[in-house]
């Protein structure tokens, strides 16, 4: 395979990089930054090597970084590199799991159809409709505004078994008792886990590649997503779609965490994304805007019962 790279590596190592490149093709996606060099820290030849072949697969070069380490912990030798021993424990990443001292109340592994809707009115219409699993995602600067909506959808999900999570709003959360709250990475820097833990709500966190699932799993959440699987219009994504091959990787490295997809899932890859070993999957497009949503979450909902897998 042709580099991108202007690569650092001595030659005989980029055999071992091409070899590496052509394993793991599936894994590759079209990555958006073209990178020009490699300024390595590491001066071990598997992390240099791995590293590489990672950027040429399209990882994001923090991704790139955590395989790379987590390669070099299970294969440390040069002479005696395995190039079809790509690591996926989740310990070979430093990634510890739920089952600490400081851990969020746990979730099911299986949340079943997971609807991100954008107002409460949605979350009515979902929870009658059967949908197990909604999250209000309202967005709006005006205060008053989404005081109202967050209120409004934790009293009407007091009437239904399901599970509401709020996104963003965790305060709010709190403040009216929903099951959950889902923050974004950004949010991570100022919300309180202390106060949202405390306080008995189940924490979902986006993820959108390796070293954010790392970070993740220092806070422990009740569950970790991951997206976009596929292209979304919905919002603009910071990484690119990761596809299915890597969603099976993010499966295995997440360990007992229940992992949340999302992104562009719709009827027709619904059971590829299942076959993924995911716990559940979230959309938004193909239930709210479904010319009959009641049907198109019968649907989804007769798919997952017959093709998801035990996990
Ligand atoms: C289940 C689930 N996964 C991911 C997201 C995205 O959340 P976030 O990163 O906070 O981005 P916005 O939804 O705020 O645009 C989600 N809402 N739900
Ligand atoms: C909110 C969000 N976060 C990651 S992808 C996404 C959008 C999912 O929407 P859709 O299911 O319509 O692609």
């Amino acid at each position: 395979m042709a580099s991108k790279l202007n690569s650092q590596l001595p030659k005989p190592y980029l055999t071992i990089r091409d070899q590496l490149i052509a394993q793991y093709h599936p894994l590759q996606i079209e990555q958006r930054e073209h990178h020009t060099f490699c300024n390595f820290s590491d001066t071990n030849p598997v992390y240099q090597i791995v590293k590489e072949a990672c950027i040429e697969l399209g990882f994001i070069e923090i991704d790139a970084e955590a395989i790379a380490q987590a390669w070099q912990k299970n294969n440390p030798l040069i002479d005696q590199f395995n190039h079809l021993d790509w690591p996926v424990t989740p310990d070979l990443f430093q990634i510890k799991g739920p089952n600490s001292e400081t851990s969020f109340p746990t979730c099911p592994k299986k949340l079943g159809l997971y609807v991100v809707a954008p107002t409460a009115d949605w979350i009515e219409k979902l929870f009658i409709a059967g949908v197990p699993t909604v999250q209000l995602r309202f967005k709006s600067d005006n205060h008053h505004a989404i005081r109202q909506e967050v209120k409004k959808a934790v009293e009407i999900a007091k009437e239904f078994p399901g599970q509401l999570f709020i996104n963003d709003f965790w305060e709010l959360a709190i403040e009216f008792g929903a099951y959950g709250v889902h923050l974004g990475q950004e949010d991570l820097d100022t919300a309180d886990f202390n106060v949202i833990k405390t306080n008995g709500l189940r924490l979902g966190i986006s993820t959108h590649g390796v070293a954010e699932m790392q970070r993740a799993d220092q806070i422990s959440p009740s569950y970790i997503a991951l997206g976009a699987i596929f292209p979304t219009n919905l919002k603009i994504m910071p990484t690119a779609p990761q596809g299915l091959a890597r969603l099976d990787f993010y499966t295995k490295l997440v360990g007992s965490y229940p992992l949340v997809g999302i992104g562009g899932v719709d009827e027709t890859n619904l059971d590829a994304v299942l076959k993924c070993r995911v716990g559940s999957v979230a959309m938004v497009r193909s239930v709210i805007n479904a010319p009959d949503y009641r049907a198109a979450i019968s649907q989804l909902q007769a798919k997952i019962q017959t093709t998801q897998v035990d996990i």
